[in-house]
């Protein structure tokens, strides 16, 4: 089990975004714009999904991070805070009335 969290790597991504090395894969991608970054959203999610129908955990797992990687760039790029995000998921929750349930049961 590790503490990291998306809130973790979106912090990493804005420091990064902001920076101006020219090693970072982040700089890079932001200076392409939201129509590339959403283009690389879109390929990572078919690989995703081609894993997940193959079965194979481990790419999965693998094609899993980069989408969820590139989606945090995407947000960045249109100015969609993370916070936005969790807050619109867990309103949802609220709705159902699910959450307490959750945290009373064991994962
Ligand atoms: N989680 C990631 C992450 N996941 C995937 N990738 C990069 O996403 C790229 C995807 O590879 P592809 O082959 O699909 O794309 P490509 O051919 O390199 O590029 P395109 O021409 O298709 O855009 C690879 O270069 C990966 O390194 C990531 N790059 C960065 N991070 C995180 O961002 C942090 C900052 O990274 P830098 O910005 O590089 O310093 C890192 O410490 C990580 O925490």
């Amino acid at each position: 089990m590790t503490g990291f969290t998306l809130t973790d790597l979106d912090r990493i991504i804005a420091a990064r975004a902001r920076s101006e090395d020219e090693s970072s894969y982040t700089h890079k991608l932001m200076g392409k714009g939201p129509a590339k970054i959403a283009q690389k959203v879109g390929e990572e999610a078919v690989e995703t999904a081609i894993a997940a129908v193959a079965g194979d955990a481990r790419e999965l797992t693998g094609e899993a991070a980069d989408l969820l990687y590139h989606l945090l760039v995407l947000l960045k790029a249109r100015d969609v805070p993370l916070a936005d995000v969790m807050a619109e998921l867990e309103r949802r929750t609220a709705q159902t009335g699910l959450e307490e349930k959750a945290s009373r049961q064991p994962d």
